[in-house]
């Protein structure tokens, strides 16, 4: 099966302290995996070494047709295009509509046919069952419908891989619900999923492949099935 990620003992530093070593993992188009861990336990440092905000220095490291070890500042855009970003506080531009948010994000990456635009914000809203409040401000919706929305965003550049860090952190449980069934028809249609959470309700619902960073190292939780 195709291999969308794949680091190959990896440490992760943040300054020079050392987070995470030994590091192994292997994610193939269409996974879901869960990324588990307390606080401070590095899994914001793991996600943002795949997203090229932390360097990958040591070990070997490709997402998505990209050598994280050999990656230049001016290939990061090129990289996030291939990623959907979520994370827990949404980070909607508030000064402008669900519609202008997303087209900001189109224009930014390189669109430029309206109707094409068009098109594919109706349809990302669509994804998410959002389509009708894309003329809302950010601060009209509630936090359920601001992520979905950010979800929406991810979507936009049919990302071959979507990393969620934390994408239930601030809703309550029966919102978290609707937000994972969001992205369980996601991944359902086809799309690679890496999501960071502290919700084991969550993945006592939705089981998957799980992760855990604990103690410098991450390792597969093999789940009970009971
Ligand atoms: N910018 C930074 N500079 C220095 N140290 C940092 C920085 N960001 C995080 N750290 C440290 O790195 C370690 C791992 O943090 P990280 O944010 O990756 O953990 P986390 O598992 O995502 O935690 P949380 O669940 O709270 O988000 C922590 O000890 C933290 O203090």
């Amino acid at each position: 099966m195709e291999q969308i990620l794949n680091l190959r003992n990896v440490s992760i530093f943040q300054r020079e302290n050392l987070i995470l070593s030994e590091l192994n993992l292997t994610i193939h188009k269409g996974d879901f995996v869960y990324l588990i861990g307390k606080t401070g336990s590095g899994k914001s440092s793991l996600m943002k070494t795949l997203y090229g905000d932390l360097p990958l220095t040591d070990g070997e490291g490709t997402i998505v047709d990209f050598n994280l070890k050999t990656l230049k500042e001016k290939d990061i855009p090129f990289l996030r295009r291939k990623l959907g970003i979520v994370f827990q506080d949404f980070q909607l531009l508030q000064d402008r509509t669900i519609a202008d948010n997303l087209l900001f994000v189109l224009k930014a990456t390189g669109w430029k046919d309206k109707e094409k635009m068009q098109a594919k914000i109706d349809e990302v809203l669509g994804k998410v069952g959002m389509k009708t409040k894309n003329f809302k401000f950010p601060h009209q919706l509630s936090g359920g419908e601001q992520q979905r929305i950010a979800i929406a965003r991810a979507l936009l550049n049919d990302p071959e891989l979507i990393l969620a860090d934390e994408p239930t952190g601030n809703l309550d449980p029966q919102t978290s619900i609707e937000v994972m069934q969001v992205l369980q028809e996601i991944n359902k249609s086809g799309r690679t999923i890496l999501m960071a959470t502290h919700d084991y309700a969550l993945i006592l619902k939705y089981p998957s492949k799980t992760l855990k960073c604990d103690e410098g190292k991450v390792f597969e939780v093999v789940q009970k099935s009971s």
